[in-house]
């Protein structure tokens, strides 16, 4: 048996899996080919492995994929149970491995440059245009520096300020830049606009860093339960380079000993379908050597974040 549509085709590996008899016309999840999926899954098979030869037989990516999500369900939450661990959520999947060099985002096309399957990480080129970098950091300086002002005037709490002042948070659709950069990202990581959190833009002087750290909110701290009540849980993470650093300044994963140059216009992305380090999401912003580096990051939670 094999699940092709066109037998001559029939990848080898996947035929030794399945055996080799009946063709289906059409992408089903046969009892068989669910059985399969799971045998997969129970052998520490990675999602690629078992994704791949369906690919490979004619089916279609997304198709592939809800089969593969809807046999794994049941047997993921199990699993979480019976390990302690909390259990999977669905995260954006914008690509596969060894997908398409370039993604249309709607009003832009994107470059993929590099992915990582685990922790699951993406570096997509020329998501912004410089002009939009030039645009926020010009709306994001002017308002640290009006921040700045402020401190002098009211004397308030130096350590606290200087550090607010690294950063400024936009609401969600705050002006039409950030409505254009929102449905983009959306279409990109086919995740809805209302799932995502308001854009941050970060800016690191000379020496300044991001120590490693996990986005998702922790489960065991006690603000956690609140956070979560308005769209749930991060899910994935997008930082986006409004300028490139004249030294340093990666965005860093230590546990697997990647990182992600800073490029004006580029993009990280990474997922974590859990609250919890077996994602291998520790990822941190690697101290700045020369010059500044700016960035947006656009955090996507479970649900709706109204
Ligand atoms: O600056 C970076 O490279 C990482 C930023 C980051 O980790 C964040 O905004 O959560
Ligand atoms: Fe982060």
């Amino acid at each position: 048996m094999t699940y092709d549509r066109n037998e001559e085709h029939a990848p080898r590996r996947f035929d030794e899996h399945a055996g080799s008899g009946n063709m289906t016309e059409t992408s089903q999840l046969t009892a068989e080919l669910e059985q399969w999926i799971l045998d997969q899954v129970r052998a520490g098979q990675p999602p690629e492995a078992v994704l791949e030869p369906l690919l490979e037989s004619g089916w279609e990516q997304q198709a592939a994929i809800d089969a593969i999500e809807t046999a794994t369900r049941g047997f993921l939450e199990a699993h979480a149970r019976e390990n302690g661990l909390p259990a999977p959520s669905r995260v954006p999947a914008p690509i596969g491995l060894n997908g398409p060099s370039v993604v249309d985002a709607g009003d832009r096309e994107v470059q993929v440059l590099a992915s990582v399957r685990h922790p699951r990480v993406i570096v997509f080129g020329g998501l912004l245009s410089d002009e939009e970098c030039e645009r926020m950091v010009a709306f994001a300086r002017s308002r640290l520096s009006r921040s700045a002002t402020v401190d002098l005037e009211t004397g308030g709490d130096i350590v606290h300020e200087g550090r607010t002042s690294q950063g400024m948070s936009f609401e969600r659709g705050a002006d039409a830049l950030c409505r254009r950069i929102e449905a983009r990202i959306a279409r990109l990581l086919d995740w809805p606009v209302d799932r995502g959190e308001g854009l941050q833009v970060l800016r690191y002087g000379p020496g300044a860093e991001y120590k490693p750290h996990y986005d998702y909110f922790d489960p065991d701290r006690p603000g956690t339960a609140k956070i979560l009540q308005r769209g749930g849980q991060r899910v994935a993470s997008l930082v986006m380079y409004l300028n490139t650093p004249r030294g340093g300044g990666a965005t860093t994963f230590p546990e697997v000993g990647f990182e992600a140059a800073a490029v004006k216009g580029n993009a990280v992305f990474f997922s974590y379908d859990r609250p919890h380090p077996m994602t291998l999401s520790l990822h941190g912003g690697a101290p700045v050597t020369a010059g500044e580096k700016w960035v947006a990051t656009k955090w996507l939670r479970e649900r709706a974040h109204d």
